[in-house]
């Protein structure tokens, strides 16, 4: 499903407005019916009230109005309160103060401190909140009576029904700026917003409803760049086929370099994801030193031991590597590799000379940090990253809290200027393409918050590139997969003590459930 930038939401309205010649107040009309229906019918057991619709003076307020007067003709007992003064309602929302005035709706109006206290001393005991007081029009942190206004709405024990968007909230970063409406309900008009879908506007949203407010949905062809929500309907048809005539070679070969002393368990992590994952054939090239306990811990992926320096990879591997990964169809490397200077040259070598699909991972991104120009020499659109934000601030050079304020950006910044396809994981996993689009990942919970997992959706990434998917695609269906494993595993043992290696356990039935899912 597609998500929207509070200007591409802002876009489509004109366009619908002005191109199609819907007019602006039956997109209001539309917005706030289709919203007091589902407000009428979720809050039944609240009914008759008494409910108060919070306002601002912009058309999110206009909602507001609308809302009024649709729950007021439903019996409900209404008053609105405009933070704003009466003359300060313009346009469409004006036109709908009028109406809501004409059907006899109580409005209050608080255009100072003293006229909100004095009003909301009025609605307390109320039912049911409606948040009518920003919507996407939210440009800059809220504050004094505004402020004040959200804080009252989150103390009172009624919940809160938000229009569009949650108060406080930025459609288009998911950003808290200042304060925000906790909401148990939020109904969203059109599609819904970036700030629905990434933290930490989730947690606000409550419910999310979407109502067709009558944008006609040609009007998003054109639009870009694209976000997408990455749900399990959306993944299923990533899945790439599996003709049943296949062999091993037919599902490709997967070369896995990484591990150092006491990081084996890594490279064991990433082979056994890749075996889960449908790839024909694993190797995994290690350090001598850790070669054997490889060769014990894993038993259908090949192992080859290279030169080692103090337990790691040393320089002198390159050769052996250029041979082990004749004949592979893709690489995969980072995992274990450890932060020894001669296996971080290793790697940026690796990366200039290797033209094969690539997913670098850990340690052998941080061997790129400040080395930016080896992925220039990487076919574009080939090479997969994927950085935890601690990683992605090492790469981008900037501080890690610019890095989760702003994630989609960040990833689609990096993706942009160095063609390769950037997963920032986290919760709710930003994936990046260098053409702009972006999707956005809603599998997995808590329980990934562990070692090891990063080795695994490692794995999984190489093995669907080694099934010869497109870089993107491999990133977003492996990224799916992963999350939805640990749902899986979830359903059963709950969110905390979940090991990588049990998810990895789960990603064939994953797989397999999703294939069989119906449209
Ligand atoms: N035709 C349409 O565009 C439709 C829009 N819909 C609804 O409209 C809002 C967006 O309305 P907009 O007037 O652009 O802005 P808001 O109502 O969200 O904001 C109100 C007002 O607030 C001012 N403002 C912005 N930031 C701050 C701040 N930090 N402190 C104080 N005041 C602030 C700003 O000047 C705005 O004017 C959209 O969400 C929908 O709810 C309809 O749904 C469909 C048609
Ligand atoms: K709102």
């Amino acid at each position: 499903m597609r998500v929207l930038s509070a200007a591409q939401m802002q876009e489509l309205d004109q366009k619908t407005i002005k191109e199609i010649g819907l007019p602006g107040p039956v997109l209001m009309e539309n917005a706030g019916q289709g919203a007091a229906r589902l407000i009428n019918e979720r809050y039944r057991h609240l009914y008759p009230g008494p409910a108060v619709v919070i306002s601002g003076k912009g058309n999110n307020g206009g909602d507001g109005y609308v809302i009024a007067r649709s729950l007021l003709q439903r019996g409900w007992q209404v008053r609105t309160l405009v933070l704003a003064d009466d003359a300060a309602v313009e346009g469409d929302a004006r036109l709908n103060l009028e109406i809501l005035r004409k059907v006899r709706g109580e409005i209050l109006f608080a255009p100072d401190d003293d006229g909100l206290s004095a009003a909301l001393s009025q609605c307390s005991g109320s039912r049911l909140l409606v948040d009518a007081l920003f919507g996407t029009g939210l440009s800059s942190n809220v504050r004094g009576r505004y402020a004040r206004a959200i804080a009252w709405m989150n103390d009172e024990s009624a919940p809160i029904a938000a229009v569009d968007i949650p108060s406080g909230l930025d459609a288009t970063t998911g950003r808290i700026l200042g304060c925000c409406v906790q909401a148990d309900l939020t109904v969203t008009f059109a599609l819904p917003k970036i700030g629905h879908v990434v933290y930490p506007g989730v947690d606000q949203v409550g419910a999310l409803e979407i109502v067709d407010i009558g944008i006609p949905a040609f009007l998003l062809e054109g639009q870009t760049p694209a976000q997408i929500l990455v749900d399990g309907e959306f993944a299923r048809h990533l899945l790439p086929p599996r003709p049943s005539d296949g062999h091993k070679g037919t599902f490709g070969h997967l070369l896995i370099i990484g591990g150092s002393t006491g990081k084996s368990g890594a490279v064991a992590l990433a082979a056994d994801s890749a075996m889960r994952s449908g790839v024909g054939l694993v190797t995994a090239a290690v350090p001598k030193g850790i070669h054997d306990i490889l060769e014990v811990k894993l038993t259908e992926p090949m192992t080859v031991p290279l030169p080692e320096v103090d337990g790691a990879l040393g320089a002198g591997a390159l050769d052996a590597l250029t041979e082990a990964w004749q004949g592979k169809q893709a690489l995969a490397v980072g995992p274990g590799l450890g932060q020894n200077e001669q296996a971080q040259e290793l790697v940026r070598r690796l990366v200039r000379d290797c033209d094969l699909p690539l997913v670098i991972d850990a340690d052998g991104l941080n061997s790129l940090a400040g080395h930016l120009e080896g992925l220039s020499s990487c076919r574009p659109g080939t090479t997969v990253i994927t950085p935890h934000p601690g990683e992605m601030a090492r790469l981008a050079q900037i501080p890690v809290e610019e890095v989760q304020q702003d994630r989609l950006s960040v990833a689609r910044d990096f993706a942009l200027r160095h063609g390769v396809i950037v997963v920032l994981k986290g919760a709710r996993t930003v994936i990046a393409s260098p053409d702009g689009t972006a999707w956005i990942n809603a599998s997995g919970n808590p329980g990934m918050a562990s070692g090891g997992m990063g080795d695994v959706l490692t794995g999984v990434v190489g093995a669907l590139l080694a099934q010869g998917m497109p870089a993107a695609e491999a990133a977003v269906l492996a990224t799916y997969l992963h999350g939805a494993a640990a749902d899986r595993l979830a359903c059963r043992e709950g969110c905390a003590g979940l090991t990588a290696g049990e998810i990895a356990h789960e990603l064939a039935a994953v797989r397999y459930e999703l294939g069989r899912r119906s449209g």
